[in-house]
């Protein structure tokens, strides 16, 4: 652990875990939660790859993380079924699952020094004194934090101690990581730094299959190979991050994933390859057609605040004209707002040395390779 609270893995690659080859799928099959008679969790259906990590993210009462207890085996489903690798773990208690898990706030024991919370789940296995006695040092290296082996939880900072959480749920080598919004207590700057580590320490132990519960798209979209959008107790989007992001399949994910402009358009007419061509106002855009959405399709036209651009056009671009209603300098950005023939539209770009006042009349162009028609019909939302 460096002073500035880093977490680095201390010499060389301490935990000799079993590797990639033989890490374990997670699957949901069909798996529904009820409380007290209220779904909470409607037929997710849902695969964790062997080694990947996979993000669930969704508004606040999504089902999130009752996905992750019922893996965990904290709640029963009230159907469906739950594999890891070729295990039937449905019905089998939390402690025979071969699970490692990390909440939001840390849970470690109060009165237990560092190395004891780290043994703590070593013990409950009963692991022999001598393998515990090797794997606490381990663990606690894997995560930077060897030099705080005899400090109580109290004298470590929210960083430091969701780091000795991890060394606690990694102790046991487990075949699979449950972490529920891990980085949410700790501040900015400190979580942005935690990521980076998760992922190095993904990339250390390629044999764990992790299921990473969050709000926080910047962290699934950095860790995750695919990431679940919930709404309502419903897995509304799965796909691997990019795709997610640069094919939204319906406006929930295009809004819940990164920030998007969602211009109403219509007369979807196809072109070569992927492309249509659509009518916005009273002018023709091009954008491309993912989702291979049929002839004459009412839909969105998906556009990232970052996919316009103020420079001179190229020939084939889309052009829009607005008026800026405001501009907002945010360090290393500007971020304005237009209004497009009566629609709201955010454009980013690099700092401005004139940006543009209010009222002022402005622009903007995009390719049509950069923008993507997402179906508009809740059916598929
Ligand atoms: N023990 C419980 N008893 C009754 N209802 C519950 C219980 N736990 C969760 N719920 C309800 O189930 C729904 C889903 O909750 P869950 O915690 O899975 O959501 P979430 O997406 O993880 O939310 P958040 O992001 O706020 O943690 C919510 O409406 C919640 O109120």
């Amino acid at each position: 652990m460096s002073s500035a609270g880093t977490m680095v893995s201390e010499g060389a690659r301490p935990m000799t875990m079993a590797s990639a080859a033989s890490a374990k799928r997670i699957r949901f099959e069909d798996v529904s939660v009820a409380y007290n008679g209220l779904t909470v969790l409607d037929s997710l259906s849902l695969t964790v790859n062997p080694g990947e990590i996979v993000a669930l993210i969704g508004p606040s009462g999504s089902g999130k993380t009752t996905a992750l207890r019922a893996v965990a085996g904290f709640v029963r489903p009230a159907s469906g079924r739950i594999t890891i690798g070729d295990r039937d773990v449905t019905n089998l208690a939390p402690y025979d699952r071969d699970i490692g898990m990390v909440v939001q706030n840390y849970a470690l024991f109060p009165h237990m020094r560092v190395e004891e919370n780290v043994a703590f789940g070593l013990r409950a296995r009963r692991t022999a004194e001598d393998v515990s006695r090797a794997r606490v040092p381990e663990a606690l290296a894997m995560v930077g934090m060897s030099a705080y082996a005899k400090r109580y939880p109290r004298e470590l900072s929210g960083g430091q101690q969701q780091r000795v959480a991890i060394a606690r749920a990694i102790a046991i080598r487990p075949q699979v990581l449950l972490l529920d919004e891990p980085l949410s207590a700790l501040d900015a700057q400190i979580r942005r730094s935690m990521v980076d580590e998760l992922a190095r320490l993904h990339r250390d132990l390629p044999s764990l299959t992790v299921l990473y519960v969050t709000h926080d798209q910047s962290e699934a979209l950095t860790l995750a190979n695919h990431i679940g959008i919930m709404r309502d107790g419903k897995l509304r989007a799965f796909g691997d991050a990019q795709s997610l992001f640069r094919y939204p399949p319906n406006r929930f994910a295009a809004e819940f994933l990164g920030r998007a402009n969602l211009l109403t358009v219509k007369d979807l007419q196809p072109l070569d390859g992927d492309r249509a061509r659509v009518t916005f106002g009273d002018q023709q855009l091009i954008a491309r057609n993912h989702h291979r959405l049929p002839p004459g399709s009412e839909c969105l036209l998906c556009a990232r605040p970052h996919d316009f651009r103020l420079d001179p056009p190229l020939s084939d671009s889309n052009r829009l004209a607005g008026t800026v209603r405001s501009v907002q300098w945010q360090g290393d950005t500007h971020s304005v707002t237009l209004d497009v023939a009566g629609q709201e539209v955010r454009l980013t770009s690099v700092p401005m040395h004139r940006p543009p006042e209010p009222g002022a009349r402005l622009d903007v162009h995009f390719n049509p390779a950069d923008v993507t028609l997402v179906p508009e019909d809740e059916r598929h939302g």
